[in-house]
């Protein structure tokens, strides 16, 4: 189908021997975002990595924009943007520095990303600091530094791992709602977060990884219609199995309280 954006076919992959993800099958279109969800080490960022090329010791398939990621070579990059969870940020620059060299590394003229750059941190009243060291900057901050530098060459496809991490409440609506206009001018989100109210408001598709295997996948009505549950926070309890959350926390309390430790 001339929309399909991604498509993973029996994705598997291993770490010494132990396997993280179990063959995955998956096919995301044009204009969808993808609420990627799971529990901590499900599988979610190595999913994300091997579709970003960085990660090539996978078994499957991996086609991005129609092209075997394998097989095309890098050019493909050039039609995404990633915010990842943990990022590597050359602190020493200032924040023109580092978008205007992001902003290169992807093809645009210097004056052109400079510009770009400018323009985006306004909108996110960063104007302010443009010429500052990223070393000065709140984490909040940091993040709407990388959240710009993924978009500055107008991406197709953007991978997000975690974006909201330190963002303000205001913030969090701006992003948001960018989210679902860029979406609606046919850019495909792949949304990767533990913060299931968000998920559950922005994706239009959520995809649950269980143990390296997809366990849902389905719109939030679709996935609340099947499992009778009100938010996606206990629909992921239900379907991950967890319903101790009350007896471990009160486990925590009594070993933290307890003075026979010495
Ligand atoms: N470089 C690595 N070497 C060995 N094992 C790894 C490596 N990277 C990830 N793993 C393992 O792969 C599994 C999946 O990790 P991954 O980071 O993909 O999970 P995740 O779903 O993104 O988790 P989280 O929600 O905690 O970010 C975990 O068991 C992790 O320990």
């Amino acid at each position: 189908m001339e929309d399909k954006v991604l498509s993973l076919k029996n994705l598997t992959m291993s770490y010494s021997g132990k396997n993280v993800l179990n063959g995955i099958n998956l096919d995301v279109y044009r204009g969808q975002i993808i609420g990627y969800i799971g529990p901590n080490g499900a599988g979610k960022s190595t999913t994300l990595k091997i579709m970003l090329g960085l990660i090539d010791n996978y078994e499957g398939t991996v086609e991005i924009l129609g092209k075997d990621i394998s097989k095309s070579g890098y050019t493909y990059k050039e039609r995404i943007g990633y915010v990842p969870e943990n990022a590597e940020i050359y602190d020493n620059l200032t924040a023109a520095e580092y978008l205007t060299f992001i902003g290169e590394l992807y093809g645009l003229d210097r004056e052109v990303a400079r510009k770009k750059a400018l323009h985006l941190l306004i909108e996110f009243d960063m104007e302010h600091v443009f010429h500052s060291r990223i070393s000065s900057f709140s984490k909040g901050m940091r993040q709407k530094v990388l959240i710009v530098s993924s978009l500055l060459h107008n991406p197709d496809v953007i991978f997000l791992d975690e974006p909201l991490s330190g963002l303000d409440a205001n913030s969090v609506m701006i992003i948001k709602d960018m989210l679902e206009a860029l979406a609606n001018k046919g850019k495909t989100i792949f949304y990767s977060s533990h913060i299931m109210d968000v998920v559950e408001k922005i994706s239009n598709r959520i995809v649950l990884l269980v143990d390296g295997e997809i366990k849902a996948d389905g719109s939030f009505e679709e996935l609340k219609a099947e499992s009778q549950k009100g938010s996606l926070e206990s629909i992921f309890n239900q379907l991950t199995g967890f319903d101790e959350h009350k007896e471990t926390a009160e486990h925590i309390v009594s070993i933290v309280t307890e003075d026979t430790y010495d």
